[in-house]
């Protein structure tokens, strides 16, 4: 039986849906959606790698002050995400939903789809501007310029073309690829997603060992997206979706890079193995019908001073602005 039905398709392999909801804030006055303080909200899990990106994003820029946020209870049901008071999540007092599907229905009351985070609500309009991380990721460096108070470019102009082809690469061959092998229902689509997740960490290990970040010393979107993937692997996508050729923490270069991004500052905030490990097997029962969660791994590993940034230089601290 498949976990999504309706993204199954007749080989067994997982296909997700698109993204529903692609409007955008932007600063020129060309959009019904202007950049302004307070008045956008970010609805996301702890546990879903595509939101963990937005938030990790918001923080990195500090956007702390101008985008609010709301942290879904990381147990979800058929009603899909709820919000109420619970350790690291809360009830919503941005438009008071208990369910992420009012932010959908309300935005389109015809809307079929599963209902996903991340979210960014906007109050005023009282609609879903987006519900597409990579999107969001952008509108954040972009559209939000004016309420950053972080030094830091995600997006540096010099690497777009790059940073393009490999943000791809990567979301295809290991951000969904996880996904593709844990939501496969036949052996061979299981097999195949393996087989290619894996030859894609070897590529990036082997990236690795030339530069301290994937595009050289740019700190960029493309490593938070991999972190994204990475941060979760051993602890949920090795077991729990079968991807256990490897752990992380057995690639030299991968493990001390995941512990390098862990350790920069206000990214331990965003990472709640708690959430991440009820998460996966409390929710998917298909796979998981015990909903019994596994005590490990031990994760201490990335506590452990990462030697990265003495090796390669040390990494320019992101500067808060007084
Ligand atoms: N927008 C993302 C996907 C976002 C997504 O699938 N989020 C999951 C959590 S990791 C979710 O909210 N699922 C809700 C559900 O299945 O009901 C993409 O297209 O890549």
């Amino acid at each position: 039986m498949a976990q999504f039905p309706a993204e199954q398709s007749t080989d067994g392999s997982f296909r997700r849906q698109e993204d529903a909801f692609r409007r955008w804030v932007v600063a020129d006055g060309s959009s019904e959606f202007p950049p302004e303080e307070g008045r956008y909200h970010l609805y996301v899990s702890l546990a879903c790698p595509w939101a963990h990106r937005t938030l990790i994003i918001r923080s990195v820029l500090g956007l702390e002050k101008a985008i609010g946020v709301t942290v879904a209870d990381p147990v979800r049901d058929d009603r899909g995400w709820a919000f109420r008071d619970g350790l690291g999540h809360s009830a919503d007092q941005a438009a008071g939903f208990q369910f992420l599907s009012e932010a959908y229905l309300k935005s389109d009351p015809s809307f079929e789809g599963r209902y996903t985070v991340p979210v960014l609500w906007d109050t005023q309009t009282q609609s879903i501007v987006s519900n597409s991380e990579d999107d969001i990721c952008r509108m954040f460096a972009d559209g939000f310029r004016a309420f950053q108070r972080r030094f830091t470019d995600p997006f540096p102009a010099h690497l777009e073309d790059e940073q393009k082809t490999l943000s791809s690469y990567i979301y295809d061959r290991i951000n969904n690829a996880v996904y593709k092998a844990g939501f496969a229902t036949t052996q061979q689509a299981y097999e195949k997603a393996v087989g290619e997740l894996f030859t894609a960490l070897g590529a990036m290990e082997e990236r690795l060992t030339r530069n301290i970040f994937l595009l050289g010393n740019d700190l960029t979107e493309a490593d938070w997206r991999l972190f994204c993937t990475l941060i979760r692997f051993d602890a949920v996508y090795h077991g729990h979706f079968k991807c256990n050729l490897r752990q992380i923490q057995s690639y030299p270069q991968l493990s001390s890079y995941v512990r390098c991004l862990y350790q920069q500052s206000g990214i331990q905030q965003t990472v709640n193995f708690d959430h991440i490990k009820r998460h996966y097997f409390m929710t998917h029962e298909q796979i998981n019908p015990t909903r019994i969660v596994p005590l490990g791994p031990d994760l201490t590993w990335l506590d452990e001073p990462s030697e990265r940034e003495l090796r390669f230089g040390s990494y320019w601290e992101n500067t808060v602005l007084p």
